[in-house]
Parts: C-alpha cells; structure tokens; sequence
C-alpha cells in the first residue's frame, strides 16, 4: 500500500499537483479542508485567539484523511501532517499559542500518530514530493488563486508571516527524513499550464517510485 504526500508552503501548487498525480496514477486525491472550513477565515481574522483551535481542527481533519488514504495503493494526500506542525511552531514562536498548547498540541499529534491503524508496519508517507517556491512566487501565487483572507490587502502583516514560513520550508525539507523525498521547481515547472511540464513532473515522480519499489 503506497500512499504519496504533497508539501509545500502555502500557494506552492500542492493542491494542483496532487490532482494532476492522483489522476496519472489512477488514485484518489485527497485535499485539505479549506472551503468548508469554518475556522480557517477565523483565524486570518484572529490568529492569536484562533491558532489553538485551528491546529485542531486541522490535526483531526488531517488524521480522517490519512486514515482513509492509506486503505488503497497509491492516493494522494495534499500536505503532510509534519508540515501542519511546522506551520504551528511558526504560530506559537509569533505568540499565538502558549507553552500549554504547544505540549498539548505536540503530545496529541504524538499520540494521533501511534494510532493510525496500519502504523503496526507503516507510520509514514511511501514518498513525499516538495514543490518548492521562491518567496515572490509564493506571493503571487496566492493572490492568483485569490481567497480572501490570505491577501496582504486584507493584513499587511501577513508579508513576514509567508515570508518566514517560506524560509523555514527550507531547513524543514533538509530534515525531513520519515519517508523518500523529491523536490519540484514550482518556479520553473508551470505544471498547471504547460502539459510539457506536467509531463516532466510526473516523470520524476514515476521514476522515484519505481526506485523505491525496487528497494
Ligand atoms: N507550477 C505552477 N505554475 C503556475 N501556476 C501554478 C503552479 N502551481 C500552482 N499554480 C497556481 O497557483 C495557485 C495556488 O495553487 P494551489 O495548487 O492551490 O497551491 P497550494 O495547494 O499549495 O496552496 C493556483 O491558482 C494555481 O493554479
Ligand atoms: N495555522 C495553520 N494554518 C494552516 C495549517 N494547515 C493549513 N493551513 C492554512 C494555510 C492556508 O491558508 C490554508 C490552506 O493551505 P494551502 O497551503 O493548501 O493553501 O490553510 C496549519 O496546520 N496551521
């Protein structure tokens, strides 16, 4: 049973490729909640009232997700869990979560984690694919796709949050080491408008999993 995680920092293209493979592969997509979620806009709004609660929501999501994936070879999840973390930590550095969350958060993630059903035989992804992104793409790609709460117009401030974000994908990718890992261009590899591009990125993709079937 392979299941294929996409990470990436927010706007990096996770959603886009995650269908784009899921497809190729024959598998199903799984996305993060976002439109139906209800505390996400709340926490653009809030961040130092919201974050608690948003990492819960998003870590029980999250686990509902990984849980189902994992029943069928070859799905596709649309960010890690170990990145939500990242995102978080990022959080409570800035002061919006307490010492308190920070160790509830990071016991219950711990314990969620021992819990998967398979996790007897497998606790982490078969492979996860990083798109990564310069910052001036990040920001561009997430005024392309347009929610909202995530424009710099709605809070200015949000610049050095995606700005630091962005940097710490960087040193988080470099100490990954639960599963194999690929790394995409997202600024070269227009894969949601050049089929040639697409192509190439699947191909990659294909090639790490042949890899790793071969041990
Ligand atoms: N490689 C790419 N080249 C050009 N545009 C992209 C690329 N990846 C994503 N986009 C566009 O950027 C926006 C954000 O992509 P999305 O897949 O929603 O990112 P994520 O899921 O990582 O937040 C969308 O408008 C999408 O069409
Ligand atoms: N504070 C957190 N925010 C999170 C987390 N996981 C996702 N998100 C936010 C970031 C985006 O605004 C939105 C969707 O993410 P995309 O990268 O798919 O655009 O949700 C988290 O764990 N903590």
């Amino acid at each position: 049973m392979s299941v294929i995680v996409l990470a990436g920092t927010i706007g990096a293209g996770k959603s886009s490729l995650t269908a784009l493979l899921a497809n190729h592969l024959g598998s199903q997509a799984f996305y993060e909640s976002v439109e139906e979620n209800e505390v996400l806009p709340l926490f653009y709004q809030d961040p130092e009232q919201y974050a608690f609660l948003l990492q819960i929501y998003f870590l029980n999501k999250r686990f509902a997700n990984i849980k189902k994936a994992m029943q069928e070879d070859n799905n596709v999840l649309d960010r890690s869990i170990y990145e939500d973390s990242l995102l978080f930590h990022l959080n409570a550095d800035l002061g919006r979560a307490n010492d308190i969350e920070v160790s509830v958060y990071d016991e219950l993630l711990h314990n969620m984690m021992e819990e998967l059903p398979y996790a007897a035989y497998k606790k982490h992804p078969d492979l996860l694919v990083h798109i990564k992104v310069s910052f001036a793409t990040m920001l561009e790609r997430i005024e392309k796709r347009g929610r909202p709460y995530e424009q710099l117009e709605f809070d200015p401030t949000l610049y050095n949050y995606y700005k630091e974000l962005n940097r710490r994908y960087d040193s988080w990718f470099e100490n990954y080491h639960h599963s194999p890992k690929i790394q995409i261009d997202g600024d070269q590899l227009n894969f949601v408008e050049n089929p040639q591009a697409a192509y190439q990125v699947l191909a990659m993709v294909d090639k790490k999993l042949a890899e790793i079937r071969e041990g």
